[in-house]
């Protein structure tokens, strides 16, 4: 192929080598990779996208209008390796009829895995455990000591019975959770195989042990964890977010754990990312949270990483995509 037949193909990250050689032997692209684990600084991505055919870029890249412009008209694909699309301007991409590939299902797994054991981490005040243990704190066995919230006989409710919230349902099911609630438009037949009941949010909140937050971000999740969600919550609930840190007032969260309002969080995601360190989230004992990794084991991000690269490949040349998201 000519050097102007050739099909340019930005990479915003260094992904894994699953998906790099995929697009390396792929003989009609020239790629373009940014060669580091930090994110490409914005002014870096406009120049860089200038002209591309396709783009791979990770849930912490941006894609607006501004960098579509800096693109321009060849751009075909944009393949996002994460499950999320809440970074896409979905209706600018729309209306330049651009496809976008993104990594539903191979995920899941992984991130139902985190889920449950930042649950258990934060129930159990496992952080709090490894400091006392570290800084001398631990002078004997106490009776009253670290005490925290077990799953069995619990009622755990889950926000958005989608893939992932089902995957984290079928795993705490086993802990001997008595009761199974989930929100959200309509009952879902899958839910049966964990006994799942759909009720209304407001019950959720009042019946839950635990609050475990698994639905997209959208317009209608956009701050959905507010004041008047964590009032209904009971005093010794746990919330849990692995979804994404803007369907969280973080403001009321932090009110609510400082007041008593609730027991304690466990949070994989937040806002913004990276949390600053000086947060005051983060000098709370019942707060537990994560550099968002709930995909982050190394099979799930090469197979992320592939997906992402065949998802991309397939939108250059006009193929079905594996994971098309439908705009
Ligand atoms: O948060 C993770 C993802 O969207 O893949």
């Amino acid at each position: 192929m000519s050097a102007s037949q050739m099909m340019k193909v930005f990479v915003t990250r260094r992904i894994p080598q699953e998906g790099m050689k995929l697009l390396q032997k792929a003989s009609m692209c020239d790629v373009l990779l940014w060669d580091s684990d930090e994110p490409v600084p914005h002014a870096e991505l406009l120049k860089k996208v200038k002209g591309a055919h396709g783009l791979l870029c990770l849930l912490s890249d941006q894609i607006d209008a501004e960098v579509l412009d800096a693109a321009g008209p060849n751009l075909k694909v944009i393949s996002t390796m994460s499950v999320g699309f809440d970074h896409l301007a979905i209706n600018e991409i729309k209306k330049r009829g651009i496809r976008v590939g993104y990594t539903p299902d191979v995920l899941t797994d992984a991130t139902a895995e985190l889920t449950v054991a930042l649950l258990l981490a934060t129930a159990r005040r496992l952080p709090e455990g490894i400091q006392e243990v570290k800084s001398g704190g631990w002078s004997s066995w106490k009776p009253l000591w670290l005490c925290g919230y077990g799953l069995s006989g619990s009622t755990v409710g889950v926000i958005g019975l989608g893939r992932i919230g089902l995957a984290i349902a079928r795993r705490l099911k086993p802990f001997g959770v008595k009761r199974l609630l989930y929100s959200g438009r309509q009952p879902k037949p899958q839910a049966g195989e964990v006994d799942g009941e759909h009720v209304a949010l407001d019950s959720l909140l009042c019946e839950s042990d635990f609050v475990v937050v698994s639905c997209s971000l959208s317009p209608d999740t956009q701050q959905l964890c507010n004041k008047e969600f964590f009032s209904k919550m009971k005093n010794t609930a746990v919330f849990i977010n692995t979804s994404r840190g803007a369907v969280v007032n973080q403001e009321d969260l932090l009110e609510a754990l400082t007041s008593g309002q609730i027991a304690a969080a466990g949070l994989d995601v937040t806002t913004p990312e990276p949390l600053p360190t000086d947060h005051p989230l983060l000098r709370l004992n019942n707060c537990v949270v994560l550099p968002h990794i709930g995909s982050a084991t190394y099979s799930t991000r090469g197979v992320m990483a592939q997906l992402s690269a065949q998802n991309l490949l397939c939108g250059l040349t006009g193929d079905a995509m594996p994971n098309e998201l439908t705009l």
